[in-house]
């Protein structure tokens, strides 16, 4: 389901972006791509298209063929044979990481000391004590560093948050994320299921924690009720699926509330052969008066509904957001992508402008502590990350 909807946004992306390529600024942001991840069009590279202020102006890889060969592809200017070189180029102003999970903190680290703002993808690192040395950096460098939660940027996330604040629906008691893939869609070969990359179905499906904890307006859980991993056959250390309830305070106000969130990179078809092609990643929100429920809330520029059921009168009213919201007014077109929106978050946030929405470092650690929290419960232990 997961790898359906990011083939959908490669297709939506292609069809819109690239038919609204913008003329560039003489000052545009530079940026540069590091790795050749399948996820960099949809990302980085066609949302790019349509903003004025960037340009991507280089890619490295492991390999300088690969990198030459993607920068063909992609109309990228320059190419590189490692990261390193990239890195130490001084006509670089930011960089996008999209390595695998385990590597994120070393190279944001690097980026970060060579004097480039990142752009570093979900989850943030491998685990907290990562993310607080990281976090430092950024600060002590007055860089812009942000991860890459693309979801939060878009308007119907913004709008879901404002039923919530208005108070209309009472305060929450409870909330239930998932998000899932069939069994047999992601190959066994894929980063996701690697021990040393730092895989594993809860830290790339690390959405419902950050879906659960931005509705909630909490930082780190105060108890993990339980967390039941099911572990991949061929590698026990590595979370196929995780199932828990977190108690979080909501915002500051004492209230304590339970949140179940469940992923699963190896979903079970029904009868073995129907995949749930009705799972798309989704949030359901219970307050004292009413359910809101999200329904594919991580890329609902591709589709998405808001549903409210009224406790009381029963009744269900159905929202939808695609542009504007409470936050973007009338910045922005119909037809960007999460991602898109991220970026100009992003370049404001470089230019020095405050961007609608941030995601705050102090939340991208509370967010690695509370993975850090579910797989200690869950027996797994927290993940480790490397060079
Ligand atoms: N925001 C979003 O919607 C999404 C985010 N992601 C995140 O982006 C990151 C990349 O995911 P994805 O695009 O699926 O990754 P890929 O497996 O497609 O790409 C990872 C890249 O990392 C580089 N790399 C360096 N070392 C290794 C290694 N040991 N093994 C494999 N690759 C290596 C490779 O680039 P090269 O060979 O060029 O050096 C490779 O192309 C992950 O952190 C993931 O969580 C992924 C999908 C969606
Ligand atoms: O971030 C992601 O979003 C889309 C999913 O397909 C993917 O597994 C994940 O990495």
């Amino acid at each position: 389901m997961a790898m359906l909807i990011q083939v959908a946004t490669f297709l939506q992306e292609y069809l819109y972006e690239s038919g609204h390529k913008i003329k560039k600024n003489d000052n545009a942001v530079r940026l540069g791509v590091i790795s050749t991840a399948m996820i960099n069009p949809a990302a980085i590279i066609r949302p790019a298209d349509s903003h004025g202020d960037v340009i991507i102006s280089a890619v490295a890889s492991r390999d300088l063929k690969a990198a030459q060969k993607y920068a063909k592809q992609y109309g990228i200017p320059k190419a590189y044979g490692s990261y390193e070189e990239l890195l130490v180029e001084p006509g670089i102003d930011a960089v996008y990481i999209s390595l695998p999970n385990g590597m994120h903190a070393a190279w944001a680290t690097r980026a970060l000391q060579a004097g480039k703002h990142v752009l570093l993808e979900k989850p943030f690192t491998a685990n907290a004590d990562e993310a607080k040395a990281l976090v430092a950096l950024a600060k002590e460098k007055n860089l812009v560093l942000v991860e890459a939660f693309h979801w939060q940027w878009h308007p119907a996330a913004h709008t879901v948050k404002s039923l919530l604040q208005s108070g209309k629906y009472g305060e929450i008691i409870r909330t239930e994320a998932r998000m899932t893939t069939p069994v047999g869609t992601m190959p066994k070969s894929d980063i996701r299921w690697k021990w040393d990359l730092a895989g594993g179905s809860f830290m790339d499906m690390t959405y419902v924690v950050s879906a659960t904890r931005y509705f909630l307006d909490a930082g780190t859980p105060k108890e993990i009720v339980y967390a039941n991993a099911r572990p991949m056959k061929e590698d026990k250390r590595v979370d196929e699926a995780m199932d828990a309830v977190l108690k979080f305070e909501v915002g500051n106000t004492g209230r304590v509330v339970d949140a179940r969130v469940w992923t699963d990179m190896a979903r079970p078809n029904i009868g073995w052969v129907i995949p749930r092609l009705w799972e798309l990643p989704s949030i359901e929100i219970e307050t004292e008066k009413a359910v809101i429920y999200f329904y594919n809330f991580m890329m609902p520029h591709l589709y998405h509904y808001i549903s409210v059921y009224d406790k009381v009168s029963k009744e269900t009213t159905y929202l939808k957001a695609y542009k504007g919201g409470p936050l973007w007014g009338t910045r922005g077109e119909s037809w960007w992508s999460t991602y898109r929106w991220q970026l100009e978050a992003f370049i404001d946030k470089i230019r020095g402008k405050d961007p609608v929405h941030w995601v705050t470092l102090e939340s991208s650690v509370a967010q690695m502590e509370t993975i850090d929290a579910v797989y200690e419960k869950s027996g797994l232990g927290k993940r480790q990350g490397h060079a």
